[in-house]
Formats: C-alpha cells, structure tokens, sequence
C-alpha cells in the first residue's frame, strides 16, 4: 500500500552503483534468466527515462551542453522525471502484481546528488519523498565497484555515450561510492551488496541468486 492507500501487490527491484559497476550489463543478463523459471511477469525499466516524458528530461539532464545546470535544478528533474516514471509505469505495473526491475531510482539522487553534488543526502530524500509518495524498492541490488574501476571500464568500452554525470571528476564518483556504501550499512535488509569487480557472468550469478533467496516463491523448482 502507498501513501495514498493504493493497494501495490507487485514488486519493485532495483539495480544501484556508480557509473560503470555494470549494472545495464548484469540487468540484461539476469532478467532473461529470471523470466525462465519466474512465475510472474517481468517489466525492466531505467531512471531517468522509462516513458516518453522522463526520457525527455532525461536528454536535458544528461546533455553536456548543459553546463550551467545547477545542482538543485539537476536534482529536481531527477525527481520530476522519476514522478513521470511512478504514476505511468511503475505503479500500474505494480497493481498488475508485476515485478518491475528497474535501473536506479532514488538511492542514484541520494547518492549522486545528496553526496555528490553536496546537496545533502537527507534534503534529497526528503525532497523525494515528494516524488515518490512513499514508494520505495522492496529490494535493491547494489552492485560496488571502486570508482577508478568503473570509470575505466566506461573510458575502455562506452566513450562514444559520454553524458554530464560520467565527465565528473573522480573526486565526485568517489563521494558517490561512499555514500552507496553508507546506504547499504543503513539498510540492510533491503540493500544487497554483490562485488562488481568479479567477471559478469559471476556477477549475473550472484545478482539471481539474491532475488531467487529474497523470494523464493516466485520460482518454479
Ligand atoms: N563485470 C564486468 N567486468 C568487466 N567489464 C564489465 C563488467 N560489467 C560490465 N562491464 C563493461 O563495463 C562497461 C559499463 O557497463 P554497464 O553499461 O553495464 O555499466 P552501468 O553500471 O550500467 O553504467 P552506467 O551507470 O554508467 O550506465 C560496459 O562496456 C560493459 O561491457
Ligand atoms: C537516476 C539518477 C541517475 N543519476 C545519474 C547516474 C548516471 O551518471 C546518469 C544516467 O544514468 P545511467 O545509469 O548512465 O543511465 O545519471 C543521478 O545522478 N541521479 C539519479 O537520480
């Protein structure tokens, strides 16, 4: 049930880390799998995006072009396009008793805008409680790589999709690492910690066995 007394019967997973831990390439790999042996249907989607709306914001907020965005204007479309995301996608799947995975959500403005960005963690929280209405991940698949890892692989593999937040400085995507690794202490029951530095295929292995563990009625034997 949400805030506003709808009945959520689906559940939302989500897939957080610093940019580069891997996370598309696990999620790609592991909802397949999932969709094999799951008993319900599976939606994948991302933040920002998801629908027509929130892709839009997301090219404004990602266009290097956008020098002089500020850091509450960048941490409000985060949450006004994750606003768009909930009430067209996410919810209705949701009440469809759906398992939608998804690709960040509010721990990416915690921990990229919060910490960051300097905003504070607790402000953009808070300002997203407004967002979401109290919706929040049943359970959370944060994959951890030092961010010297992740940016190489990104410089290695991905140069030519180059967006604002990935030109950062290091300093900024270690300030995000840690404050990844502060939410996961602060919630462990909901944020599983998997090791990205591993191959992808173990990763991929790691990441179902999570889900299957949290719920182990959803899967067929
Ligand atoms: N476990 C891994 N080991 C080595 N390379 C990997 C691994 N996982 C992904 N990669 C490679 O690293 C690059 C980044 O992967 P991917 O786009 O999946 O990361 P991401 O976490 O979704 O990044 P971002 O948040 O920046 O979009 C890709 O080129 C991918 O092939
Ligand atoms: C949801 C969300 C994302 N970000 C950042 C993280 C990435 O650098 C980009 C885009 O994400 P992708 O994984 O490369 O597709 O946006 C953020 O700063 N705050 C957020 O809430």
């Amino acid at each position: 049930m949400d805030e506003e007394g709808c009945f959520v019967v689906g559940k939302l997973i989500t897939f957080e880390g610093p940019d580069g831990a891997g996370k598309t390439s696990a999620l790609m790999a592991v909802v397949p799998l999932l969709e094999s042996k799951c008993n319900q249907d599976i939606i994948v989607t991302r933040e920002p995006g998801g629908n027509p709306i929130a892709e839009k914001i997301r090219n404004v907020i990602l266009d290097v072009e956008n020098t002089a965005m500020d850091d509450r204007t960048e941490a409000l479309l985060y949450a006004a396009a994750r606003r768009q995301h909930i009430v067209e996608k996410i919810e209705p799947a949701l009440a469809d008793n759906k398992i939608v995975i998804c690709d960040r959500f509010v721990d990416s403005s915690i921990a990229y805008q919060g910490a960051g960005r300097g905003i504070g963690e607790e402000a953009v929280a808070q300002m997203n409680l407004f967002a979401t209405n109290g919706l929040a991940p049943d359970l959370t698949l944060y994959l951890d790589v030092p961010s010297e890892v992740g940016l190489q692989r990104i410089k290695q593999n991905r140069q030519d999709q180059y967006d604002r937040l990935d030109q950062e400085k290091l300093a900024f995507h270690q300030k995000v690492r840690q404050s990844y690794l502060q939410l996961a202490q602060d919630n462990p029951e909901r944020i599983q910690t998997i090791d990205a530095t591993a191959d992808l295929d173990t990763v991929v292995a790691k990441c179902l066995q999570v889900i299957e563990q949290r719920y182990p009625d959803l899967f067929t034997a």
